[in-house]
């Protein structure tokens, strides 16, 4: 190091700012100096550069400083999210912004549907205010059995139609009005979440309750989510709510990718007329939401009335063999597997190859 070095960076060790300098080069008797401004107000970099030459010209008059002031990118600030779950591979949270446009009916068709591709899913009901997945899966009344599993007692999820099932509804009863506040219901679901026996999933569905409130955000944050779907109907008045979804999600501390949006309840077509659609709630709106905001489409479901009755019987439409409902569900799961695949870049490409071929989707682009 050449002694003008020397000196110069004594100097600024004696400032106390060694440790923000960022590069300190010596060509003849030109000193480059770049350093990181802590603050990045105007005054201060103003403050620090006066310091600098000020003290240069004094201590070392034969060097010429030429200083460069960077100002530091503001830290982000810091992700909330909850610990990965030990063997559960991904988490989908289906949330809607706007009560009733059929979240938990898209929840339960889509954890049934991947499920027909292969892979073994849970479906967390989260939704505090109405659960209604033990019902919409033939299960009410049914209690999770306790297991043991190394030593500590947890919670083993009840299961329907090979899924894997935890609800609020379960400790609280479906026709019981929950009015929990955020803390209380983000505590019992990390319980349902972390002192669950879940096994081994590739998918676990969580159905979130209707909103973007702080109960939301609470919610969110216990949870490691892999990416979230919006459900909405064209109806403008949902559309303002799903777009407050999507930003929920895309808030820097929150920071999960928005795998897209499902519009629901598209159109009608009855059956004496199966070539006319009826767009009851208004035509294409949460298409043109997807695309105004830059997030995937993901697809469109009918209003039809098999998809409401086998809700209410406790089997889901998608369960159906060769029907038009389950292949929309199917359609729709594979663009949701798709789009998971294309925005988690934390996947290794292995397995995104392995969930894109079990989906059946076009080749992972990794
Ligand atoms: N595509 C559809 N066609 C016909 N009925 C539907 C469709 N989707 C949902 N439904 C019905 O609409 C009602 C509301 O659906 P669901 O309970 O899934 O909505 P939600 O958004 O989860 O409601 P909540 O705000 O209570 O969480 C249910 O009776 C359901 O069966």
């Amino acid at each position: 190091m050449s002694s003008l070095k020397n000196r110069a960076m004594a100097i600024l060790e004696e400032m106390g700012l060694e440790n923000w300098v960022k590069n300190l080069q010596v060509m003849g008797n030109d000193i480059v100096l770049d350093i990181v401004s802590h603050s990045p107000a105007m005054h201060e970099r103003k403050r620090l550069e006066q310091a600098l030459k000020i003290t240069f010209s004094e201590q070392l008059p034969e060097g010429n400083l030429k200083l460069n002031i960077l100002v530091e990118s503001q830290e982000k600030p810091a992700e909330i999210k909850g610990n990965d779950i030990p063997g559960v591979k991904n988490i989908i949270a289906i949330s809607s912004g706007k009560g009733g446009v059929g979240k938990s009916t898209v929840s339960s068709n889509i954890a049934i549907s991947l499920q027909k591709m292969g892979f073994s899913v849970g479906l967390l009901d989260a939704d505090i205010y109405g659960p209604s997945m033990p019902t919409m899966f033939d299960v009410e009344g049914h209690q999770p059995h306790s297991v043991q599993v190394n030593g500590k007692s947890m919670m083993k999820p009840v299961e329907s139609y090979g899924i894997k099932l935890l609800s609020i509804g379960f400790f609280a009863g479906t026709d019981q009005a929950i009015v929990w506040r955020g803390p209380m219901a983000a505590k019992a679901l990390n319980q349902m979440i972390r002192d669950a026996h879940w096994g081994e999933l590739d998918f676990l569905v969580v159905d979130l309750p209707p909103g973007t409130g702080d109960i939301h955000l609470s919610i969110v944050q216990q949870i490691p989510i892999t990416g979230a779907v919006i459900v909405s109907t064209p109806q403008n008045i949902a559309l303002a709510d799903a777009r407050k979804g999507v930003s929920m999600f895309q808030m820097e501390a929150i920071n999960v990718p928005v795998l897209g949006i499902v519009e629901n309840m598209a159109y009608f077509t009855p059956a004496e007329l199966p070539n006319n659609k009826y767009y009851i709630f208004g035509q294409n709106g949460a298409k043109d939401l997807a695309e105004k905001i830059g997030v995937p489409f993901l697809g469109e479901i009918p209003l039809v009335q098999s998809i409401r009755e086998a809700a209410d019987v406790g089997r889901p439409a998608a369960l159906q063999d060769n029907t038009e409902v389950a292949s929309t569900y199917m359609k729709i799961t594979q663009n949701i597997v798709q789009s998971l695949v294309e925005r988690n870049n934390t996947l290794p490409p292995t397995e995104a190859v392995r969930i894109t071929t079990m989906a059946g989707c076009s080749a992972a682009k990794k």
